[in-house]
């Protein structure tokens, strides 16, 4: 487990072009040390805004793109298209406009794809394909992501862990349904605790007044079945990237740093 570190930006656009900068230094290395790179995507407005911003930064060009695996954290389980699914949004804020390879892009099953509305054997099939995807170097049937995104909610859910919710106390399996969900659409498919933690960074994105009750009640030790924001960490490096609104109800012994 890797002690959160936070970063605080001025506000949410310089906080997405600088985890756009972040991600893209990190991908580039990735790709020089071990020939690719896997990064695991987020929905929501904070992992969309950075998708957007590295559309738009002239350094994207710096990555591999037919080098890169993506993988998403969570899906809202809708048909195919739905501008509702994060992977939509993900493919209009940056995947359309990029060489990626199709098939390292990992997107989780639709409602109306081979599972139909099943949306456990819809789990089962993500998980069965990360699996697959996992090395003898892996330390399970997940790969070691090299950044694994989440954005965070009000109610400090990420990905599709929400407070109480049974998702959220899964030990043993990588991916599961959710049904339920408080945020529509109340079926979701999401990745466990176990398999975020497989990840060698976390990184969660908070902007936004509506984000600064969550960040303070995760990062002031509590537990994750309460606040799942606060079991999501890395194996090497767990990063809150947060605007100054997001960080506004910090205990001040996090935030901002002692001065000397
Ligand atoms: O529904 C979801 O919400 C969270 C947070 O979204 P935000 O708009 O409040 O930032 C997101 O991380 C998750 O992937 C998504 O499915």
């Amino acid at each position: 487990m890797s002690t959160p570190q936070l970063v605080v930006h001025h506000d949410k656009e310089l906080m997405a072009q600088a985890a756009a900068a972040r991600l893209i230094t990190k991908i580039v290395d990735a790709q020089a040390s071990r020939g690719a790179a896997s990064v695991v995507l987020t929905g929501g407005r904070n992992g969309n805004g950075l998708l957007a911003a590295l559309a738009a930064a002239p350094a994207r060009d710096a990555i591999d793109w037919g080098r890169l695996d993506l993988w998403w954290g969570d899906e809202r389980f809708l048909p195919e298209g739905d501008p509702e699914r994060n992977v939509t949004q993900a493919r209009e804020a940056l995947l359309d406009s990029v060489p990626l390879d199709p098939e390292r892009v990992h997107a989780m099953p639709a409602s109306d794809g081979p599972y139909g509305a099943d949306v456990e054997a819809a789990a089962e099939a993500y998980a069965a394909e990360l699996a697959k995807a996992a090395g003898p170097q892996d330390h399970g049937p997940v790969p070691a992501f090299d950044v694994l995104m989440l954005g965070v909610g009000p109610d400090t859910h990420v990905a599709s862990l929400f407070p109480e919710l049974p998702a959220v106390r899964e030990t043993e399996r990588t991916v599961v349904g959710v049904h339920g969900a408080p945020k529509p659409p109340p079926t979701r498919i999401t990745l466990t605790l176990p398999a975020i933690r497989s990840a060698r960074e976390v990184w969660l994105l908070a902007a936004g007044e509506d984000k600064a009750e969550a960040a303070a009640i995760a990062l002031s030790g509590a537990g994750e079945i309460q606040a799942p924001a606060a079991g999501a960490y890395g194996r090497s490096r767990t990063l809150w990237l947060l605007d100054a609104a997001a960080a506004s109800q910090l205990p001040r012994s996090l935030y901002p740093p002692a001065s000397p």
